[in-house]
């Protein structure tokens, strides 16, 4: 189940990735009350920052605990704050597609 999921979405990452990065970048200006993202583009620059870590050091247990499920689990945890990470210094997603892009050999 968890695999014929991440296969469905294979051919559309791409789209997925900028329309996320759409909705983060909407969240700029909403209301922190309503909004984690907001909290988090609005919030001290730390707790952004702890959060990014956080999830990665999850997605490695995960690993660790060879769960498949949950390692999509936390992987979508940590793209997510790494998007919310990258909108905040002012990394664009069309930015890292091209350093992806430049190594590309
Ligand atoms: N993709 C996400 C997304 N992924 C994770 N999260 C939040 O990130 C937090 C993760 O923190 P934790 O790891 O502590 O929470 P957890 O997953 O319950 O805990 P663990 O089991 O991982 O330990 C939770 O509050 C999640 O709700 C997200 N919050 C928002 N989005 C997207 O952002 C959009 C805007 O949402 P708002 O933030 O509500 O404006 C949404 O429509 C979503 O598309």
């Amino acid at each position: 189940m968890g695999e014929r999921t991440a296969n469905v979405q294979d051919g559309r990452i791409g789209e997925t990735l900028e329309g996320l990065a759409s909705v983060i970048r909407g969240r700029r200006g909403a209301s922190p009350e309503t909004s984690y993202t907001a909290r988090l583009l609005q919030g001290p620059e730390d707790t952004l920052l702890k959060k990014v870590t956080e999830e990665a050091t999850e997605v490695a247990l995960a690993c660790k605990d060879n769960d498949h499920d949950h390692i999509r689990y936390e992987a979508a945890d940590l793209v997510y704050h790494l998007l919310v990470t990258l909108e905040r210094y002012g990394v664009t997603i069309g930015e890292l597609a091209g350093e992806l892009d430049a190594r590309h050999r």
